[in-house]
């Protein structure tokens, strides 16, 4: 694993961006497999910057990790709308070649199982992730098995409660998500994992540095052999050898 630590978020997702900047001028049909959250916008600012400069991102298709099950495409909470939001609407990716799961899919296995079909068309060549405060990539939840395709999940009352500060209420607050599995993330070639913010730095040493345990969902990285971890100081503070701020 690389552990790469940065002075601010913007420098952060520069160096993300790079990342992903090389794998799109190496790969004739890259494959991106996409994160939503707070974290990850320093990267699609810079990548819709190193567009704007000249990178070709049409060639591109584009995976997206998870969705909330019950939410419109267009709900302001929704991972569609935030990736148009954020990337799409800036860029220039054909929509043909962008896949976010469905969460108002009448059948969900259905759905899951197209899911699926995509990724086995697509192997992931860059896979963007953030993490949860729990340890969770994409929605893969803290349990005492990880499920290897996508899926549906319940979320955790911890995820619930994080995520309700982003909805009017409660009842509002999706309970359960469609994600992809651990496999699909674990066979992309390139795996980067963003982190910011003093209230990952536990998770965060937990995850690179603990056990590989399925209550620590992003520990299963330490199986991979390309990881790149993109901290500020502030979630770094905790990883052995580090000074406290
Ligand atoms: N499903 C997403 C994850 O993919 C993301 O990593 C996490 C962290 O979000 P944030 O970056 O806002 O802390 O949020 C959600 O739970």
């Amino acid at each position: 694993m690389k552990i790469r630590v940065f002075e601010s978020e913007h420098d952060a997702g520069l160096y993300a961006a790079a990342l992903a900047e090389r794998i799109v001028q190496d790969t004739e049909h890259p494959v991106l497999g996409l994160a939503t959250g707070r974290t990850v916008l320093p990267f699609y600012e810079a990548l819709v910057r190193l567009e704007h400069c000249g990178l070709d991102l049409s060639r591109c298709i584009t995976i997206n990790l998870d969705e909330y099950i019950g939410l419109e495409a267009d709900h302001p909470q929704s991972y569609h709308r935030f990736m148009h939001e954020h990337l799409f609407h800036h860029v220039h990716i054909p929509e043909s070649q962008i896949h976010i799961p469905n969460g108002t899919a009448l059948n969900l296995d259905v759905e899951c199982a197209r899911y699926d079909e995509v990724l086995n068309r697509h192997p992931i060549d860059f896979q963007l992730l953030g993490i949860g405060v729990n340890g969770h990539v994409g929605f893969n939840e803290p349990n005492d098995l990880l499920q290897s395709k996508t899926h549906v999940v319940n979320l955790t009352p911890e995820t619930i409660t994080h995520n309700a500060k982003f909805f009017p209420d409660m009842d509002q607050v999706p309970k359960s998500a469609i994600t992809m599995g651990v496999q699909a993330i674990l066979q992309a070639k390139q795996i980067v994992l963003m982190a910011f913010g003093e209230e990952k730095a536990d998770i965060v040493a937990r995850a690179i540095h603990g056990e590989v345990r399925t209550d620590i969902p992003a520990s299963i990285l330490q199986l991979h052999r390309d990881v790149t971890i993109v901290l500020d100081e502030a979630s770094a503070r905790k990883l052995p050898g580090r000074k406290y701020l």
